[in-house]
């Protein structure tokens, strides 16, 4: 599904960003990536997207669809549009319209499929970019911070789409700061700190890099990081 060897990577020659970053999503699993702010998250899904001007390394990924923290849309055009363009370029079967309008309906979003995205608000934005990734029905999902500008419903839902697809056999790569969330629904954290994996399997195996028995993923992910910076 996603296969990531990144020995080095950044923004300018000169300067490494990300050092050392390995590792794997397989089918049908949801992996955390977690870490401070300014830590390498992003800097190391840019690499999996193949975004950033330097980088050694190597990354394996098979059809997938990226949510990006900050929307990406055409202003001009309606959210129906934008699923439109999207079953258009990723020539989807004629079934997407179904697909489309029970995304509208649990998303609750079926007054506004008619509107401009860019006079959406940014959840409503946020839950355009997910439909979107849902209708393309991709092998790997890269969602970048779903959980901040969602409102609780919202996430309730996305979180019950996000399973079916696991179900289905979609991998999900989600890099949050909502720890007591990303526990409770990952079954595997990489913990990204100073530009490089400090710590990764599932709860017990980031308790013993903590040296926290029984404790919470933020307790151990405090520990860690703390330890790191000292
Ligand atoms: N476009 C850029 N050009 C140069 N340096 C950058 C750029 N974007 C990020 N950086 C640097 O890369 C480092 C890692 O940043 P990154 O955005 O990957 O962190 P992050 O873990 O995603 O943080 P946050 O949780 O705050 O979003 C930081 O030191 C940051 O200053």
């Amino acid at each position: 599904m996603l296969e990531v060897h990144i020995r080095s990577a950044g923004y300018k020659e000169a300067e490494t960003i990300i050092t050392n970053v390995d590792f794997s999503v397989q089918a049908g699993e949801l992996v955390a990536l977690i870490g401070a702010n300014g830590a390498g998250k992003s800097t190391t899904i840019k690499g999996i997207l193949g975004m950033l001007p330097h980088m050694d390394g190597e990354v394996t990924v098979s059809n997938y669809a990226y949510v990006p923290e900050q929307p990406v849309y055409y202003d001009y055009l309606t959210l129906w549009e934008h699923m439109e363009l999207l079953a258009a370029t990723k020539e989807l079967s004629e079934t997407w319209k179904d697909e489309a309008l029970k995304l509208l309906h649990v998303f609750q979003m079926e007054e506004s499929q008619h509107e401009y995205l860019g006079q959406f608000s940014k959840g409503m934005k946020q839950k355009a970019m997910l439909m979107l990734a849902f209708l393309a029905k991709p092998s790997i999902y890269i969602v970048d911070e779903p959980f901040i500008g969602l409102d609780p419903t919202a996430v309730r839902d996305f979180l019950k789409l996000l399973e079916k697809e696991r179900k289905r056999g979609a991998g999900v790569l989600l890099c949050t700061h909502v720890l007591d969330t990303a526990e409770r629904i990952c079954e595997r954290f990489l913990l990204v700190s100073k530009g490089t994996l400090l710590a990764s399997g599932d709860i017990t195996a980031i308790q013993q890099a903590a040296d926290k028995p029984g404790e919470s993923l933020l307790e151990c992910f405090d520990s860690i990081v703390r330890r790191n910076y000292a």
